[in-house]
């Protein structure tokens, strides 16, 4: 199922069951987005992502940079990151997200694909750092790509084409019941960055410098 909705019926749920997927349409401006893509195509330090699968080392060909309220670390596909401090930029865009949606977060993934050729397959995002029925706010800019999620027991599937500036909202069973990809699309020459604002479970995620009990080493 492929969804166009009227600006006046957002934001809407996606998902017909078991879960929360709230899409709001475009919350900034062309101009504005355009700004906020320009800034982060040129000062984040993008680096490749890398995860053990299979037992094999990978490295993904999209790249990827993690922001936060402290430098967290956090492990996810057999590899620790370390958090940096947000821009003045993404704390701009973490609170208009958050005014929106009501929900607070204290970090963010931010992927960035090169072109159409780059995408990310299937998956649900349950890292332990999460917490159950976790709450991801995404927000992107740049070229517009379509958003699929799957129901993980009766696969059916929906659709959306997320243009620059626009938000959608993941909550409740969505993350449990659902997987979403962006799938590759070989005619998109533009870069896209997405941003997924998440809600780190703060016991579970060692600040980095911090030992156990909380002392800087
Ligand atoms: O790029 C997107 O829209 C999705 C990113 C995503 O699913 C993730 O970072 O877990
Ligand atoms: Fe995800």
């Amino acid at each position: 199922m492929e969804l166009d909705f009227p600006e006046a019926d957002l934001p809407r749920n996606l998902l017909p069951y078991d879960g929360e997927s709230l899409y709001y349409g475009r919350i900034f401006s062309t101009a504005q987005a355009e700004e906020f893509l320009r800034c982060f195509l040129a000062s984040i330090p993008w680096q490749h992502d890398e995860a053990v699968m299979f037992g094999k080392h990978i490295v993904t060909a999209r790249k990827v940079a993690w922001y936060g309220d402290a430098r967290y670390d956090y492990t996810y596909s057999g590899k620790t990151r370390t958090a940096r401090v947000w821009t003045p930029e993404l704390l701009a865009i973490k609170q208009e997200v958050e005014r929106l949606g009501g929900s607070s977060y204290n970090s963010c993934l931010l992927n960035l694909y090169a072109d159409g050729s780059q995408g990310m397959g299937w998956h649900h995002d349950d890292e332990k750092g999460l917490g159950p029925d976790s709450d991801i706010a995404s927000v992107s800019f740049g070229a517009e790509r379509r958003f699929d999620f799957r129901h993980k027991l009766s696969k059916e599937k929906v659709s959306v084409f997320l243009p620059s500036g626009s938000l959608l909202i993941m909550r409740g069973r969505t993350q449990a019941c659902w997987q979403h990809q962006v799938p590759k699309a070989m005619r998109v020459t533009e870069p896209r960055v997405n941003l997924t604002f998440r809600r780190m479970l703060i016991a579970e995620t060692r600040i980095a410098g911090e030992d156990e009990s909380g002392a800087i080493r």
